[in-house]
């Protein structure tokens, strides 16, 4: 089975408008609410290409509701632990530029986080676990090496899509799959990457420091596959940008979906480029048909 963990989700709130002026009042032009939170756009683009799976993590309050009830309008399993606090909402703002304001998320206390972990303990040899997005500040930073370290021996594949130390720690115990963008990739070496070439010796080190397979992200600038010594490339389809929330998250969702249905991870990786520009390219999460029409314009090479 595929888990997903989200331990901070998100109402999303979109608003749109033309000009966005600081300092002035502003009227919005359009908006709308969205579950979010990394794990949370993972299932539903699973579910999107017919791939079911568990979603987990904390939600509390009237914004946890509303995300409990749109997964369940899409048929999407969850196991959440329901906590005293309020799941958060992150402004996305689109006016001349996307700008993101994502809030801290809720306090989560001890007991709240054992019933998360406990869950943890009923995962079987063979199961995906996707750890993915910030970690609320009551807990510790270190929470997913934790998890990783404690699923080593189980044959558990996780994959972790965080930032900065979150994802650095977990290399020592072998994640199946990273996802860092090339943003996040600079942060965790005191770099700034620009282009594919910037890319390619950090992404390399990441493998070497324990990470299976590592996808680096570059936005409209495509992204690459690391795994063991091989280094490939993948493009970016023609579309039209209309949203990029959620693509990256995309990416790990058609990876896990392609990489279960056939264990190619190349494919898998082409798959994965396909849903992030089909999300980019669509109001929202992409759908399945989204991807299949892309699908054929996304090539991988070697380099
Ligand atoms: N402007 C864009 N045009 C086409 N594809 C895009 C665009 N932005 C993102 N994508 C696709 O989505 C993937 C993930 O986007 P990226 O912005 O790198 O990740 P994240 O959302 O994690 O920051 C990219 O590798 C690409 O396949
Ligand atoms: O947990 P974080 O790092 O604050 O990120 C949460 C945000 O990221 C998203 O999951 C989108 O992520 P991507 O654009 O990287 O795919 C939003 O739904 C959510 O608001």
């Amino acid at each position: 089975m595929i888990y997903t963990c989200t331990l901070n989700p998100s109402i999303d709130y979109f608003i749109e408008m033309d000009d966005f002026k600081i300092g002035e009042l502003n009227r919005i032009k359009d908006d709308s609410k969205r579950p979010g939170g990394k794990g949370i756009n993972v299932s539903r683009v699973l579910k999107n290409v017919g791939i079911d799976s568990v979603a987990t993590g904390f939600l509390g309050g009237f914004t946890g509701q509303f995300i409990t009830d749109s997964l369940e309008q899409q048929n999407i399993p969850t196991n959440f632990v329901q906590i005293e606090g309020e799941t958060r909402i992150n402004v996305k703002l689109r006016a001349q530029s996307e700008t993101e304001i994502n809030g801290q998320g809720p306090f989560i206390s001890e007991g709240e986080l054992q019933l998360l972990l406990n869950q943890f303990n009923q995962l079987k040899s063979g199961d995906i676990l996707v750890l993915a997005g910030s970690i609320p500040s009551s807990l510790s930073p270190n929470l997913y090496e934790e998890i990783a370290n404690r699923l080593l021996e189980k044959n558990i594949k996780v994959i972790v899509d965080a930032t900065k130390e979150m994802l650095k720690g977990v290399l020592p115990y072998k994640p199946f799959l990273i996802k860092p963008n090339h943003h996040e990739l600079g942060e965790i070496f005191g770099v700034s990457i620009h282009s594919v070439s910037d890319a390619i010796p950090y992404g390399k080190r990441l493998v070497e420091m324990g990470a299976e397979h590592v996808i680096v992200s570059m936005a409209e600038k495509g992204s690459l596959l690391f795994v063991q010594d091989r280094v490939y490339y993948a493009n970016i389809p023609n579309g039209k940008l209309l949203n990029s929330v959620g693509a990256g998250d995309s990416v790990v969702a058609g990876f896990i979906a392609s990489y279960s249905k056939n264990s190619d991870v190349v494919e898998a990786f082409r798959f994965g480029a396909a849903a992030g520009s089909a999300t980019a390219y669509s109001e929202g999460l992409c759908a399945g048909t989204k991807i299949n029409e892309l699908l054929a314009q996304v090539k991988v090479e070697a380099i």
